[in-house]
């Protein structure tokens, strides 16, 4: 399958490494798509790839899947002129926070008929929420996040101090870049306004910790994922950049585990 990826950060140099370096099977990234080539450039000679800074020729050129490895405000600038031509994987989820986006993205797929793949990210537990929520039973989805203080605020802290607690919906909106979890998790059952969401600034650790709370008719569960973080960029879980990759991965098996 050949690769366009939007982004050239910490997800996309994961993604480059570990597809182009190690010549992974069935997998290879040919395109890029930056605001800057020149920034960029030696992302040719070292990965060999394209860079793009026009969005009509990157999806032009020879590539069958996007992935976007960028931003929330890429996604919603972007996705609808993407999903026209291509599938696409997104890890910036909490763009579809957006109702009007999600709305438009929905009639785009019915028209042109392609994918749009939502990786789980940095959580877990997507699959018991999907399932517990095939009758519409399940009443509490709720995500605790917990990130190193000095990766979500400026200010210093001795003690844990709750920087956001609400509706998944507002929390994107304040930290685009830490709560695309709570997007993901919400789009999978009771929606961005009936998940609730706490995030936490704690001085005392160097891991991102997500811990997913649900209950319904199912019964309940609890999982608790501690992450590393990225070395060059903390706010992003290893785990978020792994999941884009067993996404990709997945997409060449026919079988299918948990779904
Ligand atoms: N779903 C999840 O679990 C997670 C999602 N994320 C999302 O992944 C995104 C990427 O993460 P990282 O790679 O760590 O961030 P990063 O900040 O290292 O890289 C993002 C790159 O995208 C580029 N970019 C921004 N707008 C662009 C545009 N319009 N066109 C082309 N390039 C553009 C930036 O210049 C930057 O180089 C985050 O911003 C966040 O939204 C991050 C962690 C977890
Ligand atoms: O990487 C993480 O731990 C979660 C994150 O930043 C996000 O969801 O935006």
């Amino acid at each position: 399958m050949k690769i366009g990826i939007i982004g050239a950060g910490a997800i996309a140099n994961f993604l480059l490494k570990e597809i182009n370096s190690k010549q992974m099977k069935n997998l290879h990234i040919n395109s890029i798509l930056v605001r800057d080539v020149e920034k960029y450039r030696t992302l040719e000679s070292s990965f060999g790839v394209k860079l793009y800074s026009n969005l009509d020729d990157f999806l032009q050129s020879d590539i069958d899947i996007v992935v976007e490895a960028a931003n929330v405000q890429a996604v919603k600038t972007l996705l609808p002129a993407v999903m026209k031509k291509k599938d696409v994987v997104l890890i910036s989820i909490g763009a579809l926070a957006d109702a009007e986006l999600l709305t438009e993205i929905s009639s785009l797929v019915d028209e042109y008929n392609h994918v749009v793949h939502l990786p789980s990210g940095a959580i877990g537990g997507l699959d018991i929420v999907q399932n517990a929520h095939a009758l519409g039973s399940v009443t509490n989805v709720t995500l605790t996040t917990r990130k190193p203080a000095s990766s979500l605020i400026e200010e210093i802290i001795t003690d844990e101090k709750v920087i956001f607690a609400g509706k998944a919906v507002d929390a994107i909106k304040q930290f685009p870049k830490n709560m695309n979890v709570s997007i993901v998790l919400a789009l999978a059952g009771l929606g961005v306004e009936k998940t609730n969401v706490r995030l936490v600034a704690d001085p005392h650790i160097e891991k991102n910790i997500h811990q997913v709370d649900i209950s319904g008719d199912f019964g309940e569960a609890s999982i608790k994922i501690t992450n590393n973080p990225f070395p060059e960029n903390p706010k992003t879980s290893y785990l978020a950049a792994m999941s884009i990759l067993g996404t990709l991965q997945r997409m060449n098996r026919n079988i299918r585990i948990g779904g």
